[in-house]
């Protein structure tokens, strides 16, 4: 089990976003802004969902990784913290899904 986690990631992203490198492809993603970020999730989801429908573990892993990494640059860019996606996550932990969906549609 590794210990890596998507805040350690999250520092990465943040910290290559600064340096401008020439060789940084989150340098590169920051410098073309949101529209372009957003493109390469959207791309990465497609392709996540491609693998996952074949059933194919190791192509699932690789793409799911690629799409965790442009998450993480969206949200840098948009500058909210994963930890208040985790806070949100944590907030729905008392509630199954089921549940919620159901409460929405009395609303
Ligand atoms: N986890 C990632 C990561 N995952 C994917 N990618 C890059 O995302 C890019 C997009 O990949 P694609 O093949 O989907 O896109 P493409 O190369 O444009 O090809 P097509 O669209 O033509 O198919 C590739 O250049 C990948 O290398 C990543 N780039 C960086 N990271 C992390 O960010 C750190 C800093 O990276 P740099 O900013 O590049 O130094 C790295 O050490 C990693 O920890």
């Amino acid at each position: 089990m590794s210990d890596f986690s998507l805040k350690d990631l999250e520092e990465i992203v943040a910290q290559r976003a600064r340096s401008g490198e020439a060789d940084s492809w989150t340098a590169k993603l920051f410098a073309k802004g949101m529209p372009k970020a957003a493109q390469k999730l959207g791309e990465e989801s497609v392709e996540t969902v491609i693998a996952a429908v074949r059933g194919d573990a190791k192509e699932l892993v690789s793409e799911s990784a690629d799409l965790l990494y442009h998450w993480l640059v969206v949200l840098t860019i948009a500058g909210v913290p994963v930890s208040d996606v985790m806070k949100e996550l944590e907030r729905r932990t008392g509630q199954s899904g089921v549940a919620e969906k159901a409460s929405r549609k009395n609303d």
